[in-house]
């Protein structure tokens, strides 16, 4: 390490997880208390770097920021509006203009230090700032931690609905710091645990096992992270680009996407995943074969968690329209990710109309309300 800046130091050896994207740059997920300090050492030796943050954390990055400065780069704070409203075209365009402020240059630096609002809209802007420049993601959210900061999903929201404009722009390095957990609301954690039950649904099973015995994750929330992170550095180094595997990492979102959108992005995207889990489980369980047991598992764990698991019946139309834009529909036909067993995912392709809405009738019945 080559930093000066005398910042923290991780209290003990960082968990360190590999992403090796096949045909893209290799780079490591770090986990552990004290981080952030890690960065000022890996930005070194660059003129520039900004660090994109919400205004609500502002004191965090400012540390940040001056440890990068101690380390002779020039460093700028950037603040963005807090929470989805991130992640729109706009903000990305004012932070463009900032670059261009700062003479940003090919070998100059991004930082995205927050939520995973701002990893996706930080990637985005460094995705296409002179058509890519570096990006290093220091998430704050469990959500972000465990899912948003990795593997390289960057975008923004538009009228038509969620992330559908973005790239893939893999980060040069993930610095996940446990200690700024600290401040995190416990509904936002919840939130983040949402992404780590799906890690295990899809993948990992020992995860929900880790999760019944204290569904608040505290007890376990080191290994929960480390975990959920495998899982998802497995999925995007097989696929990166989404060609065939990943889709499963979008297991819940077909319909979870569109509830953010009906509800105009005021529900926690865990949140709104957490429904559409427990509808693509009773969708699993209609056409897939899915163990009722295990589907019914679902929407305990999601209950016990403190997450909803319930969706009001009359919404459907809407909610139907919006799944049309998800991307992973194809032509009229929608796709969604089901489970064939506990830790078997796989695609289902244009299903019968009735079970999909008899899936989401069990959602509205609010069978899952536990
Ligand atoms: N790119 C991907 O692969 C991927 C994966 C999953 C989710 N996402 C995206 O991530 C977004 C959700 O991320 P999120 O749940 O982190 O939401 P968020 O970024 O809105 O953060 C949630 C709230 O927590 C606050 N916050 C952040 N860190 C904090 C801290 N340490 N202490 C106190 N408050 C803190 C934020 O200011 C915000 O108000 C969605 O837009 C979703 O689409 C992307
Ligand atoms: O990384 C992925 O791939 C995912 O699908 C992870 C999801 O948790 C995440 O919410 C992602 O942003 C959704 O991707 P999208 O392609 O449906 O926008
Ligand atoms: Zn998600």
């Amino acid at each position: 390490m080559s930093g000066t800046s005398g910042a923290t130091r991780a209290a003990t050896e960082p968990v360190r997880v590999a992403v090796a994207p096949a045909g893209e740059r290799p780079y490591e997920v770090l986990v552990g208390d004290g981080l952030v300090g890690e960065l000022a050492g890996m930005a070194a030796g660059r003129t520039r770097a900004a660090v994109l943050h919400p205004a609500a954390m502002a004191a965090q990055a400012a540390g940040a920021v001056a440890d990068l400065r101690a380390a002779g780069v020039e460093a700028h704070p950037v603040a963005v509006p807090d929470g989805e409203t991130a992640k729109e075209l706009a903000v990305a365009g004012r932070c463009w203009d900032e670059l261009g402020r700062l003479g940003f240059t090919r070998d100059d630096l991004v930082v995205g230090f927050g939520g995973g609002t701002v990893t996706d809209l930080a990637g985005f802007v460094a995705a296409c700032w002179l058509r890519g420049v570096d990006v290093i993601q220091v998430p704050t959210t469990v959500l972000a931690m465990v899912d948003a900061a990795v593997g390289g999903k960057t975008g923004v929201d538009t009228a038509a609905g969620k992330n559908l404009v973005g790239a893939f722009h893999q980060p040069l390095a993930v610095l996940c710091d446990t200690a700024l957990l600290a401040t995190l609301p416990p509904a936002e954690t919840a939130a983040g645990l949402a992404e780590v039950v799906k890690a295990g649904f899809i993948a990992d099973p020992a995860i929900l096992d880790l999760l019944d015995a204290d569904p608040t994750g505290a007890a376990h929330l080191p290994e929960l992270i480390e975990r959920a992170i495998r899982v998802k550095a497995d999925v995007v180094s097989g696929d990166p680009r989404e060609a065939g595997r990943r889709e499963i990492l979008n297991y819940g979102h077909t319909l979870g996407h569109a509830i953010e959108k009906v509800e105009h992005y005021t529900w926690r995207h865990g949140a709104a995943i957490s429904v559409g889990m427990v509808f693509a489980a009773e969708l699993s369980r209609l056409a897939a074969g899915l163990d009722a047991a295990v589907a019914g598992r679902h929407r305990e764990l999601l209950t016990r968690v403190g997450l909803p698991v319930s969706y009001p019946e009359k919404a459907w139309p809407d909610l139907l329209a919006a799944m049309r834009v998800d991307k992973k529909s194809r032509g009229r036909m929608l796709r969604f990710v089901v489970l064939d067993a506990l830790g078997s995912a796989r695609i289902l392709a244009d299903p019968d109309p009735a079970l999909v809405r008899a899936a989401f009738d069990a959602v509205a019945a609010g069978e899952g309300k536990g």
